[in-house]
């Protein structure tokens, strides 16, 4: 058969394939994934690293009884393809499509959801654990990548996982990049366990200088292939922090020779105890412009497959005017310090590291460390600014709470990514922490309509504000229909009267709150438009008074439906107000494009007027 992935269409199909034509299938896939992703958008590059390691996975283990736990999940394509959803991929990320992660509702072969970094090892030991005291048999297989090894959650797994004694596998998929080039001792450790081995591939190599030793070498070979823990005898040096920590340590293998991976995959889930499989990739591996820049390959949009270059529309970001204004800011204040957690592209740090790299930190993938960091910072005189994403500053709550908002410490956190997010659904969706942020004592909670917000905010925030500042803002590109010269950034601000109906929000939503408020006024209503740009603390007064002018709020918040801001209104609203919270479900919120995911939510223009209409027309 000339293509070979044609005949895959269940997880048993490629062990009836030979060696030599799992490498063709590899090939195959590659191709089928560069055309899938150019069209879909998705985590091209690492997937295309992983598809030899993915693939002898699946050849060695046997899923779904034998449980394979990808970290962060954004590397999951091509088991997607080998289990049976090779004909849905090109719905991947697309509103009611696949997931771009591991969904348990999707298939039985993802046993666990991921989307955040470094969860994997931890789960792992939770089924090896279960698995024990239930007296099952199987495998458990976690793949990680040297960023996610960066993550706090690994290495406290690892620490508690070490001197098991019972078969516990971890691959570490070490390409040497996180998003962008990895940082941190752990990635200059696994540099040197790489450069300091000779680089033996498993067998082969191995094999190969064994059987030239003069009289000894062939039998030795055979010994080798006899004993179980060969593999680890005599692959030399590398791995003993691991060691250390209890686990047996093999490699580095190559993770392109599927030969190798399946040999070593063999040998061991024999182990009875944790062991660790460093696995050498290269990622964006056989296509050119993603292995160039595998940091731009990492997550893209549609792209022109032959020359590598973005089809998606380019325009203004919140991200691109926080990093501009954070150069900006720095020139003038030398005690400004700019904190990344592995995600200076996506934030808009990357100018800021090129020009202050003394006054740049990137902790890995470390929210919780990136904000404890920041406070001590604080406390020494610097002003740091913690960029992070909505949705991974989950991870850092009690580092506010306990480490920033209690000593009042001078910390600005730039809250990326805030609200709804589009593709990568669930695990990403900036949902929670407008709820998790506004109850914490001593925090001031923001959050831009427009990108001149943003730099007056930013610029307040650095230079006059006082105790830890959030400043949360969304995805994707700056909506400027607003009149640019507006009072008072920080300030509650009516950006239209009305008689019939008032229409509160903040952020992004309040382009939307406006759309509707021009779409009602053809219906003959007049609904007025309040943006809070403040969120915490709320001034009063402003919506008190505009209230009062219509009897009826609307609230609209892209939060979900118990974290609502529109909730601290109850507290202060006069007799003869009413107010409706117009939010997110009680839930969480899928995958999609921002776009569709309004629509669906009734968050954009009509959907806001639809909503009103309803409460007008029928109470
Ligand atoms: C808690 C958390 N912080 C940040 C991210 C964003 N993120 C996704 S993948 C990634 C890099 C992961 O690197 P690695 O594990 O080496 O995988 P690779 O992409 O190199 O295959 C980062 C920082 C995340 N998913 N979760
Ligand atoms: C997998 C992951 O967590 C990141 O790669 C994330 O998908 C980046 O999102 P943005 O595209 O919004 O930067
Ligand atoms: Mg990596």
């Amino acid at each position: 058969m000339n293509n070979l992935l044609d005949s895959i269409n269940d997880i048993k199909d490629i062990k009836k394939l030979k060696i030599n034509e799992l490498e063709k299938l590899s090939g195959e896939i590659r191709e089928f994934l560069i055309n899938t992703v150019s069209k879909t958008g998705g985590h091209l590059a690492s997937n295309l690293g992983v598809v030899e390691l993915t693939i002898a996975l699946h050849y060695v283990f046997d899923s779904p009884e034998d449980k394979l736990i990808w970290d962060v999940g954004h590397q999951s394509y091509v088991h997607k393809i080998l289990t049976g959803r090779k004909k849905q991929m090109d719905t991947i990320r697309q509103f009611g499509g696949l997931s771009g992660f591991p969904k348990r509702s999707e298939s039985e072969h993802d046993v666990f959801e991921t989307g955040h970094s470094s969860t994997s090892i931890s789960a792992a030991l939770g089924f090896v654990n279960a698995r024990d005291i239930k007296g099952e048999d199987y495998s458990v297989v976690s793949i990680i990548g040297d960023g996610a090894l960066t993550g706090g959650m690994a290495l406290e797994a690892i620490n508690n996982a070490g001197r098991k004694k019972s078969n516990m596998i971890v691959i570490l998929n070490d390409n040497e990049m996180s998003i962008s080039k990895n940082v941190g001792s752990i990635s200059s450790y696994l540099n040197r366990v790489r450069t300091g081995t000779a680089y033996y591939t498993a067998k082969r190599g191995i094999e190969t200088a064994i059987s030239k030793i003069p009289i000894v070498g062939n039998s030795m070979v055979r010994f080798i292939r006899k004993t179980k823990e060969s593999l680890k005898t005599f692959l030399v040096n590398g791995g003993m922090l691991f060691e250390e920590f209890g686990f047996r340590y093999i490699g580095p293998i190559d993770g392109h020779s599927i030969d190798d991976l399946i040999d070593v995959l063999e040998r061991v889930k024999k182990i009875e105890a944790p062991v660790m499989v460093h696995v050498h990739t290269k990622k964006g591996k056989g296509y050119l412009p993603a292995e160039k820049k595998p940091d731009v390959f990492h997550g893209v949009g549609k792209f022109d497959v032959k020359t590598g270059k973005s089809l998606d529309k380019s325009s203004i970001s919140f991200s691109k005017v926080f990093g501009s204004k954070m150069v900006e800011l720095a020139e003038e204040n030398k005690n400004l310090v700019a904190i990344t957690a592995a995600m200076a592209g996506g934030t808009g740090l990357a100018e800021f590291e090129k020009k202050f790299p003394k006054r740049f930190v990137d902790v890995g993938i470390a929210e919780q460390h990136g904000v404890t960091l920041a406070a001590g910072m604080a406390s020494n005189g610097m002003v740091p600014v913690f960029a992070l994403y909505s949705s991974f500053m989950q991870r850092a709550y009690d580092q506010l709470v306990h480490d920033v908002a209690l000593q009042n410490l001078h910390v600005v956190l730039c809250i990326d990514r805030a609200g709804i997010v589009g593709r990568d659904g669930e695990t990403h969706q900036g949902v929670f922490d407008s709820a998790f942020l506004y109850q914490i004592p001593n925090v001031t909670v923001m959050s831009p309509v427009d990108a001149s917000d943003l730099e007056n905010m930013l610029e307040w925030a650095v230079n006059e504000g006082t105790g830890p500042v959030v400043i949360r803002y969304p995805r994707g590109y700056v909506d400027s229909s607003l009149p640019e010269k507006r009072e008072g950034f920080g300030n509650t601000e009516i950006l239209k009267e009305g008689k019939d109906i008032t229409l509160v929000s903040f952020g992004k939503l309040v382009h939307d709150a406006m759309r509707a408020s021009e779409m009602l006024g053809k219906e003959g209503i007049e609904a007025g438009v309040v943006a809070l740009k403040t969120i915490k603390p709320i001034s009063r007064e402003l919506i008190i008074e505009e209230g009062q002018k219509t009897g009826k709020i609307l609230f609209v918040d892209e939060t979900v439906k118990y974290g609502s801001v529109g909730r601290l209104l109850y507290d202060f609203l006069p007799d003869g107000v009413e107010l409706r919270l117009h939010t997110l479900p009680d839930d969480f919120i899928e995958h999609g494009s921002v776009e569709e995911l309004f629509a669906k939510y009734k968050l954009d223009g009509e959907g806001i007027s639809e909503i009103v209409l309803k409460w007008l027309r029928n109470g």
